[in-house]
């Protein structure tokens, strides 16, 4: 199964949220990196037929997606950003009433409803009503529920956002389990969430993908950028200024600081291994979207 987008491009007037975006995705977890605004959502609700490009198409195994209409549909699972959900419904009666609407017959959907909710690990809030979930089991039945169909692509728009360390950990692992099988594309402005999961990062940025490939690849562009070094305390706000500075720490004889730069930023600076962190500040600079991502 392949989902392969072509010079995609959306306007809205005379702005452009997505502006001609190529790429090829088969099975496996595609994290879609970028700060707020970048484009992201806007590229997954065209990806969900939810919004019709200006220019450009996507296709699934070489059909146009908006000509598979209901068979696209049939084959895709889609956890909006704020997803609606019913505060009085039980898990179970949304997952029903949710299993409805997609025209789910009730005698399948209810042994569905009992499997997902096996694998999203909420046995125990089965007749728990949506209100009294916390974010990650909220998040959870969201997942669910873009799984009710078994979709062969599957499309997460932040399903972090909000979630506390352990929480992150658990959905990580769901999702990489979900992945197995489909194609799980997930967007983030977290690197951490993508860091260890993703089989390949796009990282959009005004609307562009910018970079795209292995967290390998993404950290060997940039492996010779990575510099520490200590200093006195009186040197960092210059520093700070010249640089990009990843890290700050501070201790009883100066400062160390983690800095991206193409050019050894003072003499008794030493090479460092980058991470996705880095590769983030590098494209995306520290006041996140404000500068372009040059050194
Ligand atoms: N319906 C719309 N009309 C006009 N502008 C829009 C519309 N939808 C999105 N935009 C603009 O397009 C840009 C990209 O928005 P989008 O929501 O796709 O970004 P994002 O990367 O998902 O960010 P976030 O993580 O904050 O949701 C933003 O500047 C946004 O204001």
């Amino acid at each position: 199964m392949d989902l392969t987008i072509t010079n995609l491009t959306k306007k809205f007037d005379n702005f452009t949220a997505v502006d001609n975006i190529n790429v090829t995705m088969t099975t496996g977890v595609y994290g879609l990196l970028g700060v707020n605004g970048a484009g992201k959502t806007t590229l997954m609700r065209m990806l969900c037929t939810l919004l019709r490009p200006t220019e450009g198409k996507i296709t699934c195994n070489g059909k146009d997606i908006l000509a598979m209409d209901g068979d696209y549909r049939k084959i895709l699972g889609y956890l909006p950003q704020d997803f609606g959900f019913y505060p009085e419904f039980t898990v179970k009666d949304y997952l029903l009433y949710i299993s409805s609407i997609k025209g789910i017959k009730p005698i399948v959907a209810k042994k569905r409803v009992r499997e997902l909710v096996a694998k999203v690990g909420l046995q125990k809030a089965f007749n728990k009503k949506m209100k009294n979930l916390s974010g990650g089991m909220k998040r959870r039945v969201g997942i669910a529920q873009a799984m009710l169909n078994n979709p062969q692509i599957l499309i997460l728009d932040e399903p972090t956002a909000g979630l506390d360390p352990n929480e992150r950990i658990r959905f990580r692992n769901l999702i990489s389990e979900l992945a197995e099988e489909r194609l799980v594309l997930l967007s983030t402005h977290i690197v951490s969430d993508v860091e260890y999961i993703a089989n390949e990062i796009l990282l959009m940025k005004d609307g562009q993908l910018i970079h795209k490939g292995t967290v390998v690849d993404l950290i060997n562009s940039m492996k010779e950028y990575v510099w520490v070094c200590h200093v006195e305390k009186n040197m960092v706000q210059n520093l700070s200024q010249k640089n990009k500075v990843s890290n700050i720490k501070s201790d009883v004889n100066g400062v160390e600081l983690r800095i991206i730069s193409k050019d050894k930023p003072v003499e008794k600076a030493t090479r460092e291994n980058a991470t996705l962190e880095d590769v983030f500040l590098y494209y995306f600079g520290e006041k996140a979207g404000v500068n372009n991502g040059t050194i």
